[in-house]
């Protein structure tokens, strides 16, 4: 695939990385992490059972009486955790059509001695057990298994780019702040939805090191923008997660590490068949240390990696800035409002 843009996402196997191929393995996830920024996982060490335990609770979740969903309303946190409603999130300057509760790591809220920006950081806004009883069991179970699937994930990503496996180490805190998300998207309301493009969440990049996203349903509709602009269908591929590159690993890879757009298009060609209720899915957005600094992220990517990056004419001038013999990737950690990761990373390139 090196040498132009991708045209489809690559599937990897999670079981070669714990066997003889994980050379096999590695050398795919450096493709996927230069070439294209997403790919799909299979076998990955998640239990089918948590699995399906988790996504009847959270389809059982958004069937609750709104006034019940209001209880744990995102406006009553001071760390961006609970309920939105439709309509109420704007993407790329349109609304988008999604419904959805945002909920993380259990962790307690900083002290009042602690900056205000670790405010992202604090406990959950739980629903009324009584109502959906057995719900956050089957969260805790499942966000568990995803966050230490995603703590393998940086050893590995290191290991693809010929860098020691204890590269990423300083990247995270201990214990890291993990995202869940649970998104309905409503079908679409026909002619009506046509004017936001049947825009269910709007063109964006994940703020986060990784993202691990289950589509819960067959519906068609997530894409991911190529080099050349053009958008490629990942469509759910059973027994599989898609897993994406965010700004927080482009940055510290000085961009050797794709953060690629995406979108979800809510075509009505998307819900006709056995798909004609709402799409859901879930991501789990991979948080980094809350302090890190630019001070501490210094990275040697090796020459022969950063000459695989494929990069189109027109944008070669502009990045030139990336072509020195050691890449130094800077970050520096702003105000922690973004509610999916909660963490901008301001990459400056090499003096
Ligand atoms: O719903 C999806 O498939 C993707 C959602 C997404 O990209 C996001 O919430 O950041
Ligand atoms: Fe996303």
């Amino acid at each position: 695939m090196s040498g132009s843009s991708f045209t489809s996402i690559p599937v990897l196997d999670f079981s070669q990385a714990l066997s003889p191929s994980k050379s096999t393995f590695l050398a795919n996830l450096r493709e996927a992490l230069v070439n294209v920024g997403f790919f799909y996982l299979r076998n990955a060490p998640i239990s089918a059972q948590s699995q399906e335990q988790f996504v009847e609770k959270a389809l059982g979740l958004f069937e609750l009486p709104l006034e019940k969903k209001l209880e744990i309303e995102m406006v009553n946190s001071p760390h961006f955790l609970g309920y939105s409603r439709l309509g109420a999130e704007i993407t790329a300057l349109k609304p988008d059509y999604r419904e959805q509760f945002d909920f993380a790591t259990e962790l307690p809220a900083p002290g009042p001695n602690e900056p205000l920006y670790r405010n992202v950081v604090g406990p959950n806004q739980w629903p009324d057990e009584t109502a959906i009883p057995g719900f956050r069991q089957s969260f805790d179970k499942y966000l568990s298994e995803v966050s230490s699937l995603a703590e393998l994930f940086p050893g590995l990503i290191a290991e693809a780019l010929d860098l020691p496996p204890t590269t990423f180490d300083q990247v995270f805190d201990n214990p890291q702040q993990h995202k869940l998300k649970l998104i309905k998207y409503p079908p679409p309301l026909g002619a009506s939805n046509e004017g936001s493009g049947f825009q269910g969440v709007g063109p964006h990049k994940d703020s986060g090191f990784l993202t691990f996203l289950l589509q819960g349903t067959p519906h068609h509709g997530l894409e991911v923008q190529n080099k050349n602009g053009t958008w490629i269908p990942a469509p759910p591929l059973p027994g599989t997660l898609v897993i994406n590159i965010g700004r927080s690993l482009e940055a510290l890879t000085g961009g050797i590490c794709t953060a690629t757009t995406h979108r979800v298009s809510l075509r009505p060609e998307s819900f006709h068949g056995g798909c004609s209720g709402p799409r859901f899915s879930f991501p789990v957005f991979q948080g980094v240390s809350l302090d890190l600094s630019a001070d501490k992220i210094s990275l040697k990517i090796p020459v022969h990696i950063r000459d695989l990056e494929f990069e189109l004419e027109s944008e070669k001038s502009s990045r030139r800035t990336f072509q020195v013999e050691n890449v130094e990737a800077k970050a520096e950690v702003r105000r922690l409002n973004d509610i999916n990761v909660g963490v901008f990373l301001n990459f400056k390139p090499p003096n």
